[in-house]
Protein backbone atom coordinates (compact mmCIF):
# COMPACT_ATOMS: atom_id res chain seq x y z
CA UNK A 1 0.00 0.00 0.00
CA UNK A 2 0.87 3.54 -0.87
CA UNK A 3 0.40 6.02 2.08
CA UNK A 4 1.05 9.71 1.92
CA UNK A 5 -0.06 11.79 4.42
CA UNK A 6 -1.41 15.83 3.83
CA UNK A 7 -1.55 18.37 6.42
CA UNK A 8 -1.85 21.70 7.11
CA UNK A 9 -0.46 23.48 9.82
CA UNK A 10 0.32 27.09 11.26
CA UNK A 11 4.03 28.43 10.35
CA UNK A 12 5.10 26.91 14.44
CA UNK A 13 3.12 23.65 13.21
CA UNK A 14 -0.28 23.46 14.79
CA UNK A 15 -3.19 21.78 13.16
CA UNK A 16 -5.22 23.44 15.16
CA UNK A 17 -5.77 25.67 18.68
CA UNK A 18 -5.90 24.48 22.20
CA UNK A 19 -9.68 24.17 21.74
CA UNK A 20 -9.08 21.46 18.97
CA UNK A 21 -11.55 23.16 16.83
CA UNK A 22 -11.17 23.04 12.85
CA UNK A 23 -9.19 26.14 11.81
CA UNK A 24 -9.33 26.55 8.32
CA UNK A 25 -5.66 27.08 7.47
CA UNK A 26 -5.79 26.31 3.48
CA UNK A 27 -6.90 29.32 1.04
CA UNK A 28 -9.26 27.60 -1.88
CA UNK A 29 -6.33 27.04 -4.18
CA UNK A 30 -4.93 24.33 -1.43
CA UNK A 31 -8.23 22.93 -0.92
CA UNK A 32 -8.22 22.26 -4.30
CA UNK A 33 -5.38 20.52 -4.43
CA UNK A 34 -6.57 18.60 -1.78
CA UNK A 35 -9.56 17.73 -3.57
CA UNK A 36 -7.40 16.38 -6.59
CA UNK A 37 -5.36 14.28 -3.87
CA UNK A 38 -8.55 12.61 -2.78
CA UNK A 39 -9.95 12.07 -5.66
CA UNK A 40 -6.09 10.35 -6.85
CA UNK A 41 -6.41 7.69 -3.95
CA UNK A 42 -8.09 4.69 -2.82
CA UNK A 43 -9.08 6.21 0.60
CA UNK A 44 -8.72 9.12 2.91
CA UNK A 45 -8.24 8.09 6.53
CA UNK A 46 -8.26 9.97 9.74
CA UNK A 47 -8.44 9.12 14.00
CA UNK A 48 -11.83 9.29 15.72
CA UNK A 49 -9.53 12.64 17.64
CA UNK A 50 -10.10 14.42 14.10
CA UNK A 51 -13.96 12.71 13.95
CA UNK A 52 -14.80 13.95 16.87
CA UNK A 53 -13.39 17.66 16.62
CA UNK A 54 -14.22 18.31 12.94
CA UNK A 55 -17.07 15.76 12.09
CA UNK A 56 -15.19 15.65 8.79
CA UNK A 57 -17.37 14.71 5.14
CA UNK A 58 -13.94 13.45 3.82
CA UNK A 59 -15.64 13.64 0.04
CA UNK A 60 -14.94 14.94 -3.19
CA UNK A 61 -16.13 18.76 -3.46
CA UNK A 62 -15.79 18.54 -7.44
CA UNK A 63 -18.53 16.76 -9.73
CA UNK A 64 -15.92 16.66 -12.31
CA UNK A 65 -13.42 14.52 -10.31
CA UNK A 66 -16.49 12.44 -9.50
CA UNK A 67 -16.84 11.76 -12.81
CA UNK A 68 -13.45 10.63 -14.00
CA UNK A 69 -13.10 8.33 -11.14
CA UNK A 70 -17.07 7.29 -12.51
CA UNK A 71 -15.15 6.56 -16.25
CA UNK A 72 -12.06 4.76 -14.15
CA UNK A 73 -14.52 2.48 -12.76
CA UNK A 74 -14.21 3.25 -9.20
CA UNK A 75 -16.50 4.25 -6.80
CA UNK A 76 -17.46 8.56 -7.14
CA UNK A 77 -15.73 9.18 -3.69
CA UNK A 78 -12.71 7.65 -2.04
CA UNK A 79 -13.78 5.26 0.45
CA UNK A 80 -13.45 7.05 4.43
CA UNK A 81 -11.17 5.13 7.10
CA UNK A 82 -11.81 5.83 10.58
CA UNK A 83 -8.60 4.80 13.56
CA UNK A 84 -11.09 4.33 16.51
CA UNK A 85 -10.50 1.70 18.73
CA UNK A 86 -13.78 1.35 21.06
CA UNK A 87 -16.15 3.14 18.15
CA UNK A 88 -16.17 6.29 19.66
CA UNK A 89 -17.21 7.53 16.02
CA UNK A 90 -20.79 9.06 16.80
CA UNK A 91 -23.83 7.31 15.10
CA UNK A 92 -24.71 10.82 13.04
CA UNK A 93 -21.22 11.26 12.03
CA UNK A 94 -21.25 13.08 8.49
CA UNK A 95 -18.30 10.10 7.58
CA UNK A 96 -21.63 7.63 8.17
CA UNK A 97 -23.69 8.96 5.80
CA UNK A 98 -24.07 6.72 2.08
CA UNK A 99 -21.61 9.17 -0.17
CA UNK A 100 -19.26 6.58 0.08
CA UNK A 101 -18.38 3.35 1.94
CA UNK A 102 -16.76 3.86 5.42
CA UNK A 103 -13.99 1.55 7.25
CA UNK A 104 -13.73 1.82 11.06
CA UNK A 105 -10.75 0.48 12.41
CA UNK A 106 -11.29 -1.08 15.25
CA UNK A 107 -9.20 -3.10 18.22
CA UNK A 108 -10.50 -5.89 20.27
CA UNK A 109 -11.54 -3.37 23.03
CA UNK A 110 -15.10 -2.17 20.95
CA UNK A 111 -18.01 -4.16 22.74
CA UNK A 112 -20.47 -6.48 20.51
CA UNK A 113 -23.06 -4.04 21.06
CA UNK A 114 -21.17 -1.19 19.90
CA UNK A 115 -19.94 -3.20 16.74
CA UNK A 116 -23.82 -4.06 15.82
CA UNK A 117 -24.94 -0.29 15.86
CA UNK A 118 -21.61 0.78 13.67
CA UNK A 119 -22.27 -2.09 11.06
CA UNK A 120 -26.40 -0.98 11.49
CA UNK A 121 -25.66 2.50 10.87
CA UNK A 122 -23.34 1.88 8.19
CA UNK A 123 -19.80 1.09 8.60
CA UNK A 124 -17.55 -2.08 7.85
CA UNK A 125 -15.88 -2.84 11.24
CA UNK A 126 -12.71 -4.28 10.99
CA UNK A 127 -10.55 -5.32 13.88
CA UNK A 128 -6.76 -5.21 14.84
CA UNK A 129 -4.77 -5.17 17.60
CA UNK A 130 -6.24 -5.18 21.31
CA UNK A 131 -6.04 -1.97 23.34
CA UNK A 132 -4.86 0.10 20.43
CA UNK A 133 -5.96 -0.45 16.99
CA UNK A 134 -2.73 -2.33 14.92
CA UNK A 135 -1.82 -0.29 12.14
CA UNK A 136 -0.08 -2.90 10.08
CA UNK A 137 -2.72 -5.08 9.80
CA UNK A 138 -5.44 -3.23 9.49
CA UNK A 139 -4.49 -1.41 6.98
CA UNK A 140 -2.95 -5.28 5.38
CA UNK A 141 -7.05 -5.87 5.94
CA UNK A 142 -7.62 -2.66 3.47
CA UNK A 143 -5.31 -3.68 0.87
CA UNK A 144 -6.88 -7.22 0.79
CA UNK A 145 -10.10 -5.57 -0.04
CA UNK A 146 -8.35 -3.60 -2.69
CA UNK A 147 -7.53 -0.17 -1.10
CA UNK A 148 -3.85 0.26 -2.39
CA UNK A 149 -3.31 4.18 -2.35
CA UNK A 150 -4.13 5.42 1.04
CA UNK A 151 -4.31 9.71 2.02
CA UNK A 152 -4.06 10.11 5.48
CA UNK A 153 -5.56 13.54 6.78
CA UNK A 154 -4.64 13.48 10.23
CA UNK A 155 -4.51 14.09 13.66
CA UNK A 156 -1.37 14.34 15.28
CA UNK A 157 -1.76 11.09 17.04
CA UNK A 158 -2.61 9.04 13.84
CA UNK A 159 0.31 10.57 12.18
CA UNK A 160 2.83 9.98 14.83
CA UNK A 161 1.98 6.26 15.03
CA UNK A 162 1.86 5.98 11.06
CA UNK A 163 5.66 7.55 10.76
CA UNK A 164 6.60 5.09 14.45
CA UNK A 165 5.58 1.99 12.40
CA UNK A 166 7.02 3.34 9.32
CA UNK A 167 4.26 3.13 7.00
CA UNK A 168 5.04 6.32 5.41
CA UNK A 169 6.05 7.28 1.71
CA UNK A 170 4.94 10.77 1.30
CA UNK A 171 4.44 13.93 3.14
CA UNK A 172 2.87 17.26 2.18
CA UNK A 173 2.37 19.80 4.48
CA UNK A 174 0.88 23.07 3.80
CA UNK A 175 2.19 25.80 6.13
CA UNK A 176 -0.33 28.72 6.03
CA UNK A 177 0.84 32.43 7.03
CA UNK A 178 -0.38 32.27 10.84
CA UNK A 179 0.43 31.38 14.26
CA UNK A 180 -1.49 29.60 16.37
CA UNK A 181 0.91 28.48 19.06
CA UNK A 182 -0.23 27.07 22.50
CA UNK A 183 1.63 23.94 24.30
CA UNK A 184 -1.97 22.15 24.27
CA UNK A 185 -2.63 22.79 20.69
CA UNK A 186 -2.15 19.60 18.38
CA UNK A 187 0.83 19.30 16.36
CA UNK A 188 1.70 17.81 12.93
CA UNK A 189 3.16 14.45 14.86
CA UNK A 190 1.76 14.39 18.61
CA UNK A 191 2.00 11.13 20.76
CA UNK A 192 5.22 10.55 22.57
CA UNK A 193 7.16 11.83 19.89
CA UNK A 194 11.03 10.92 18.63
CA UNK A 195 14.02 10.88 20.30
CA UNK A 196 16.01 8.45 18.45
CA UNK A 197 15.84 7.30 14.99
CA UNK A 198 13.97 10.52 13.79
CA UNK A 199 11.89 9.37 10.32
CA UNK A 200 14.13 11.49 7.73
CA UNK A 201 12.72 13.03 5.04
CA UNK A 202 13.88 14.07 1.22
CA UNK A 203 12.50 17.61 0.39
CA UNK A 204 10.59 16.82 -3.54
CA UNK A 205 9.46 20.27 -3.99
CA UNK A 206 8.37 23.79 -2.21
CA UNK A 207 5.27 25.50 -3.92
CA UNK A 208 3.90 29.00 -3.09
CA UNK A 209 -0.15 27.97 -2.92
CA UNK A 210 -2.53 30.98 -1.53
CA UNK A 211 -0.81 32.78 1.09
CA UNK A 212 1.28 29.87 1.95
CA UNK A 213 4.00 26.98 1.14
CA UNK A 214 3.12 24.00 0.17
CA UNK A 215 6.39 21.35 1.20
CA UNK A 216 6.50 18.25 -0.52
CA UNK A 217 8.01 15.04 1.01
CA UNK A 218 9.32 11.53 0.47
CA UNK A 219 9.78 9.48 3.26
CA UNK A 220 13.17 7.72 3.38
CA UNK A 221 13.50 4.37 3.65
CA UNK A 222 14.79 3.49 7.56
N1 LIG B 1 -5.04 21.17 9.89
C1 LIG B 1 -5.17 19.92 9.48
O1 LIG B 1 -4.74 19.55 8.36
C2 LIG B 1 -5.84 18.93 10.36
C3 LIG B 1 -6.20 19.25 11.64
N2 LIG B 1 -6.73 18.30 12.48
C4 LIG B 1 -6.96 18.66 13.89
O2 LIG B 1 -6.28 17.72 14.71
C5 LIG B 1 -7.02 17.50 15.93
C6 LIG B 1 -7.28 16.02 16.11
O3 LIG B 1 -6.05 15.35 16.17
P1 LIG B 1 -5.76 14.24 17.28
O4 LIG B 1 -6.40 14.64 18.55
O5 LIG B 1 -4.30 13.98 17.25
O6 LIG B 1 -6.60 13.00 16.79
P2 LIG B 1 -6.43 11.87 15.66
O7 LIG B 1 -7.35 12.20 14.55
O8 LIG B 1 -5.00 11.58 15.34
O9 LIG B 1 -7.07 10.61 16.43
C7 LIG B 1 -6.37 10.05 17.54
C8 LIG B 1 -7.16 8.91 18.12
O10 LIG B 1 -7.11 7.77 17.26
C9 LIG B 1 -7.27 6.61 18.05
N3 LIG B 1 -6.29 5.59 17.77
C10 LIG B 1 -6.56 4.26 17.75
N4 LIG B 1 -5.48 3.56 17.48
C11 LIG B 1 -4.48 4.45 17.31
C12 LIG B 1 -3.12 4.28 17.00
N5 LIG B 1 -2.56 3.10 16.77
N6 LIG B 1 -2.36 5.40 16.95
C13 LIG B 1 -2.90 6.62 17.15
N7 LIG B 1 -4.19 6.83 17.42
C14 LIG B 1 -4.99 5.73 17.50
C15 LIG B 1 -7.12 7.03 19.52
O11 LIG B 1 -8.41 7.07 20.12
P3 LIG B 1 -9.03 5.67 20.66
O12 LIG B 1 -7.96 5.06 21.53
O13 LIG B 1 -10.26 6.05 21.36
O14 LIG B 1 -9.27 4.85 19.46
C16 LIG B 1 -6.57 8.43 19.42
O15 LIG B 1 -6.92 9.26 20.49
C17 LIG B 1 -8.29 18.31 15.81
O16 LIG B 1 -8.10 19.52 16.50
C18 LIG B 1 -8.41 18.58 14.31
O17 LIG B 1 -9.10 19.78 14.05
C19 LIG B 1 -6.97 17.03 12.07
C20 LIG B 1 -6.68 16.67 10.78
C21 LIG B 1 -6.07 17.58 9.83
N1 LIG C 1 -5.90 20.53 4.03
C1 LIG C 1 -6.55 21.06 5.11
N2 LIG C 1 -6.49 22.38 5.35
C2 LIG C 1 -7.09 22.89 6.42
O1 LIG C 1 -6.99 24.21 6.64
C3 LIG C 1 -7.82 22.07 7.30
N3 LIG C 1 -8.45 22.60 8.39
C4 LIG C 1 -7.88 20.68 6.98
N4 LIG C 1 -8.56 19.84 7.77
C5 LIG C 1 -8.84 18.48 7.36
O2 LIG C 1 -9.94 18.43 6.46
C6 LIG C 1 -11.00 17.67 7.04
C7 LIG C 1 -12.34 18.26 6.68
O3 LIG C 1 -12.79 17.60 5.54
P1 LIG C 1 -14.24 17.91 4.89
O4 LIG C 1 -14.17 19.29 4.34
O5 LIG C 1 -15.27 17.77 5.95
O6 LIG C 1 -14.37 16.89 3.81
C8 LIG C 1 -10.72 17.77 8.51
O7 LIG C 1 -11.31 16.77 9.26
C9 LIG C 1 -9.21 17.66 8.54
O8 LIG C 1 -8.80 16.32 8.34
N5 LIG C 1 -7.22 20.21 5.90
Amino acid sequence: MHIVVNAATSVDGKLSTRRREQVRISGSADFARVDRLRADNDAVLVGVGTVLADDPHLTLDDDDRRDQRRERGEAPNPARVVVDSTGRTPLDSRILDDAAETYLLTSQSISGERRQDLEAAGATVLTAGTERVDLDSALSELEADGIEALMVEGGGEVIHSLFAAGLVDELSVYVGSLIIGGRDAPTLVDGDGFVESFPSLSLRATTRIDDGVLLEYDVDER
